[in-house]
């Protein structure tokens, strides 16, 4: 029988959902309802009449793992391959990214040359902790922090540094209340099965569904891409994506058509039962020649663990992997200043009071302190993000359990897709889209 199908919201994972389920001949009909004016959700560019491309959302997407390379597929279907910049991983902005601690920049270990000294701010060598931590025996928990975990495993000093700001460079969260088992799953598993991190991923720890080889995947391993983004930024493929369902006799899309709730009062706590982190960003662009003798602008930027600054993130320095996104003329260099994350309240209050002077002022301040930049940008854009990025707490992988139980047993015609649920990425949500896709057609 032929299914009609109401797809709420018209972020990436939405509009990844819609695609997949427009290409079943078992729909008859798909609509896609989304509460604003436009679709993409936090995937948001801003293209400016000089050719400078800026980016409110992500700025870069990961080919490596299943969804990784399941995305580049995509591309390819969407005809965005001539759009797509690659940044390979002997790219300086993949081989350097530095931390900020106690008042100076450091390069983060990377290579072998990098784990087996002694490199500042660690006081030992990161091969060290990794090789001690083959000894150490296997956690018994359901679940754990992430810095519990990687106290446990791999030594108090890199769970206080290394992963506090690996946890606010990718959930703006604090890694002592996010979950292993559903941040960092490769790490959990690795545990479960082989009862070592170096050994799960030296032995393997699952099996990886194979992915059709397309031309671009086989280009994207061949030249090593470590991450890409799209010369008319990331916006470039909600635009694509929504295009192509436009073109769809089986699809409608509306905009301003918020979902109020839903008929069963189940489905809709379900829908809405969620903890999120709400952030602020300011871009920036200057004059690029003041800075392009600093070595600290030859990588992707630096993180700020929570114990040097609690508000302030990290800055990432946008134009080194992507200089086609700077205007057109003179060399410029973009920045954005990443602040706020799980303790957005704390140091900024509500985040409908926070100036926008309030925000300039904290990133001009950061940028003085940490890179030494005094003089004034060329343009610069402060915005407050509400509720950006899902947390996945402690437990987030029990909740989701009984969610789906829930949904299963009540036979409930309802799918989840979207970042709350299975991974933040771009491509965990496009792949989210197309599973939940898959279980409305029965095929999982
Ligand atoms: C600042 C930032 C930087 C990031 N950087 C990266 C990165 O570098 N690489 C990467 O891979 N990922 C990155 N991410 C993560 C990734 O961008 C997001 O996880 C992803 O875009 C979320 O997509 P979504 O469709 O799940 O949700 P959303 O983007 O939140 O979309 C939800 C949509 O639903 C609509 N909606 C909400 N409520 C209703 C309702 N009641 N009725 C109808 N419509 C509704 C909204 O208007 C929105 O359009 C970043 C995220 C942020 C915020
Ligand atoms: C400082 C804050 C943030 C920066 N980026 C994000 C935040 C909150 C958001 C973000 N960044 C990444 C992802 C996707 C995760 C994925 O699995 O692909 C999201 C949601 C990518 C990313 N950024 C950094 C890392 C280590 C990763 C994971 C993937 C990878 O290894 O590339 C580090 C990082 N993020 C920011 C900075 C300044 C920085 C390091 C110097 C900004």
């Amino acid at each position: 029988m032929q299914k009609t199908v109401a797809v709420l919201g018209g972020g990436i994972g939405g509009l990844s959902t819609c695609y997949h389920l427009s290409k079943s001949i078992q729909v008859s009909k798909v609509v896609l309802l989304e509460a604003s004016g436009r679709c993409g959700g936090w995937v948001s560019t801003t293209r400016r009449e000089d050719g400078a491309v800026f980016e409110h959302g992500p700025r870069g997407v990961r080919p490596a793992g299943t969804t990784g390379k399941y995305i580049l597929n995509m591309l390819t279907e969407l005809g965005l391959e001539s759009e797509i910049l690659p940044v390979p991983h002997h790219h300086v902005a993949s081989k350097n990214r530095f931390l900020y601690v106690k008042g100076q920049l450091h390069k983060m270990p990377s290579g072998l040359g990098g784990v087996v000294r002694t490199i500042p701010p660690f006081s030992s060598p990161i091969m060290l902790s990794v090789l001690k931590e083959v000894l150490v025996s296997k956690g018994t928990q359901e679940d754990e922090s992430v810095h519990a975990f990687v106290s446990r495993r791999l030594g108090s000093e890199l769970a206080d540094i290394a992963i506090d700001a690996l946890c606010r460079g990718v959930f703006a969260g604090d890694s002592r209340k996010l979950s292993v088992r559903s941040c960092f799953p490769p790490l959990y598993s690795a545990e479960k099965a082989r009862g070592s991190i170096l050994l799960g991923m030296l032995m393997g720890y699952e099996k990886r569904p194979p992915v059709v080889r397309s031309a671009l995947l086989q280009r994207a391993q061949k030249e090593r891409w470590a991450q890409w983004s799209l010369r008319r930024g990331m916006q470039a493929l909600p635009e694509a994506l929504e295009e192509t369902l436009r073109g769809h006799e089986r699809v409608e899309v509306h905009y301003n058509a918020p979902v109020r709730r839903l008929d069963n009062t189940a489905a809709d706590s379900l829908a809405r039962n969620h903890i999120y982190t709400s952030y602020l960003t300011v871009n920036t662009v200057r004059q690029d020649k003041l800075f392009v003798c600093s070595l600290c602008f030859q990588g992707f930027g630096h993180l700020v663990p929570s114990s040097e600054d609690r508000g302030l993130l990290g800055v990432v320095y946008d134009s080194v992997p992507f200089p086609e996104h700077n205007r057109a003329g003179e060399p410029t260099t973009r920045l954005t200043i990443m602040m706020g994350g799980s303790w957005f309240e704390e140091v900024f209050g509500q985040p409908d009071h926070v100036t926008e002077q309030e925000l300039l002022d904290r990133a001009a301040e950061a940028l003085k302190t940490h890179l030494g930049i005094t003089d004034a940008p060329l343009w610069s854009k402060a915005a407050v993000l509400k509720n950006c990025i899902p947390q996945y707490h402690l437990g987030h992988w029990k909740r989701l359990e009984t969610m789906r139980q829930y949904i299963s047993d009540a036979s409930l015609p309802l799918s989840l897709a979207g970042a709350s649920y299975d991974g933040v990425s771009i491509s965990d949500v496009i792949s989210s889209g197309r599973q939940a896709a898959e279980r409305l057609l029965g095929k999982v």
